[in-house]
């Protein structure tokens, strides 16, 4: 589903600041992979993502997306293959249209026709069902403004928007990080129920070493640009915290969270 070969991404090249942030990074994910993704600060887990999304260009290699090379497309041209959440609650949402509009335009990503102005009964009922799904009410507060909600609930809400488009993958970078506790595991128990719908992908970035253990099937970390460990299967159920930070020597205080 995800293929990605030899990608390379250089900042600042031939300056005093250039930084190789991706070293011929390799990877591969079958359909419905949940992997997470675990590294120290500056290891190039966001470039990588940003490399995946087309926010960074490649400065080499190769990333092929359900088949389709899509290593020179911009940005735009990615994103109905491509759902996103970021760490910050602010960013996924529009502050001032209601939820059923917001849930309205990420859904029309998925139609030919483009944007349509207004919003079906066929839609809203779909939306209403759905978002009885994250049990936090909203299907009673659909006509409410975004900004009403909570950061657990926008957050909810922005993961719904990025998979009710049925992306191939779903790129989560740190998307629980801002969160109280309890929120984040609310929305991290729904990333675990969207996550391998109709086959797509997740990458999920967190500096929670004990929930990139406890989610999806597969755990990589990250360090100086490379993927240095890959395990999945029995070796990662064997796997802990201590035996992490042991055997990869991290010492990285907001790895432990
Ligand atoms: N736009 C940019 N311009 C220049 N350098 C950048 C840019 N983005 C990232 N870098 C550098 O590339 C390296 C990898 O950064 P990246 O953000 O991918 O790391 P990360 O693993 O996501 O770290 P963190 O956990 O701190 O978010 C770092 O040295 C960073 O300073």
């Amino acid at each position: 589903m995800l293929e990605i070969t030899n990608l390379t991404k250089i900042f600042s090249p031939g300056t005093v600041n250039e930084k190789l942030a991706l070293n011929k990074v390799n990877l591969s994910l079958k359909k419905g992979d949940f992997v997470t993704i675990i590294g120290s600060n500056g290891a190039g887990k966001s470039t990588l993502m940003n490399c995946i999304a087309g926010v960074h260009g490649a400065d080499g290699g190769k990333i092929l997306l359900d088949g389709q090379d899509i290593t020179r497309l911009p940005e735009h041209r990615r994103a109905k293959k491509i759902g996103r959440v970021f760490q910050d609650p602010l960013k996924g949402t529009a502050f001032d249209m209601t939820i059923e509009e917001n849930l309205s335009i990420a859904y029309n990503k998925i139609r030919s026709r483009g944007f349509q102005p207004g919003i079906s009964k066929k839609d809203r009922e779909l939306f209403r069902e759905k978002l009885r799904l994250l049990d936090m009410g909203l299907e009673d507060r659909m006509k409410e403004k975004a900004r009403l909600l909570s950061g657990g609930q926008r957050q909810a809400l922005t993961l719904f928007m990025a998979v009710i488009a049925r992306p191939k993958l779903l790129l989560l970078d740190e998307h629980t990080a801002a969160l109280d506790p309890s929120a984040a595991k609310k929305v991290l128990e729904l990333t675990d129920l969207f996550a391998g719908e109709d086959g797509m992908c997740t990458l999920m970035i967190t500096h929670n070493m004990k929930a990139a253990l406890e989610h999806g099937n597969r755990t990589i970390l990250m360090r100086d640009g490379q993927v240095v460990m890959d395990i999945t299967g029995a070796e990662r159920d064997a796997m802990t915290v201590e035996k992490l930070i042991e055997k990869f020597e991290i010492d990285n205080d907001r790895m432990l969270l």
